[in-house]
């Protein structure tokens, strides 16, 4: 038995339309289902986690990047694996796992049942599953998040976000931890951990990044002036900004960092609160189809 947890509002009801696709499809092929949709925020993590222990083949997500956030967080460390329709606005996760973005081509690789394990990593009482983003890029996340008219933007939603929190962000001073060492930077502007190359709806922030190979990627954007950011913005979508000397690039299991002030701090796309914060590889513990 298959269980999909729908979210009817990703990608500005695209869950829903994705849905009446796949549901169609799946009783053309006698295919045994169940499905489930979420009313609010934190409920599909809720609905997994009651349904561990019973014999189900798959979960299967239906929406976005923060969709697939939560069915991650409730299946972490569980024998079922996890499937993904995309139907989110950013789709970061599916383009990094090569899951196609066409939903009757996504069906069919999950019902493939070929399964892969993949890394997350935990922070605070959560797990991440593709990146998390501090400072600037925490509160892009928070503004397209409580704006209904950004979220209409699509992929065009962290454009809108950029050029908005431009204005009133303040950079900071942070002070990271890598396994074991620590540097501290000034006018730190934003901070990106990843175990995916893509992030914020198709950026290359941290282009080496992997989901299976054991580590963190991380990219610290730090001493440029608000013009300089908004030049090297664009480079970013190829990853092009890496070989700036603002940049820097690092890898580690275990990360700990601190800033003066606090900043914001979203996972995958959901705001999980301020900094200081602590985050470390989870190798493998996450079953993927
Ligand atoms: N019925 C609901 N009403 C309101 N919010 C919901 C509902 N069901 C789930 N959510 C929340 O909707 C938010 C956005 O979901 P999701 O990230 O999957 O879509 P998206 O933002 O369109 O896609 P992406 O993150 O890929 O850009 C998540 O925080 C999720 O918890």
């Amino acid at each position: 038995m298959y269980v999909f947890i729908i979210n009817p509002v990703a990608g500005n009801g695209r869950g829903r339309r994705v849905w009446s696709k796949v549901e169609s499809w799946l009783i053309q092929n006698q295919t045994p289902y169940e499905v489930h949709f979420t009313n609010a925020p934190g409920h599909a993590v809720k609905l997994i986690r009651s349904m561990i222990g019973r014999d189900i083949q798959a979960v299967v997500a239906v929406g976005g990047d923060g969709t697939v956030h939560e069915a991650g967080n409730a299946l972490v460390d569980s024998e079922i694996p996890l499937g993904y329709i995309p139907a989110g606005s950013g789709n970061d996760f599916a383009k990094a796992q090569g899951i196609p973005l066409h939903p009757k081509k996504a069906l069919q690789r999950v019902l493939q049942n070929k399964i892969q394990q993949m890394d997350t990593a935990r922070i605070g009482n959560r797990f991440l599953i593709g990146f998390a983003g501090i400072g600037f890029d925490g509160q892009v996340a928070q503004l397209v998040n409580q704006s209904s008219f950004s979220r209409r933007l699509g992929r065009f939603a962290y454009l809108f976000g950029f050029l908005q929190t431009l204005r009133q962000f303040q950079p900071a001073r942070v002070t990271l931890m890598t396994d074991g060492i620590e540097q501290t930077f000034e006018q730190v502007w934003m901070v990106a951990i990843c175990n995916q190359p893509n992030y914020g709806g198709g950026m290359q922030i941290c282009p080496g990044a992997r989901h299976d190979d054991g580590v963190l990627d991380l990219c610290c954007v730090h001493g440029l002036t608000r013009g300089e950011l908004i030049k090297l913005f664009p480079s970013v979508y190829k990853g092009g900004h890496t070989s700036h000397p603002s940049v820097l690039l690092l890898e580690g299991r275990r990360i700990t960092l601190r800033s003066d002030p606090p900043l914001v701090v979203h996972t995958d796309g959901e705001i999980i609160g301020k900094t200081p914060l602590s985050i470390e590889i989870y190798p493998r513990s996450l079953a993927v189809l």
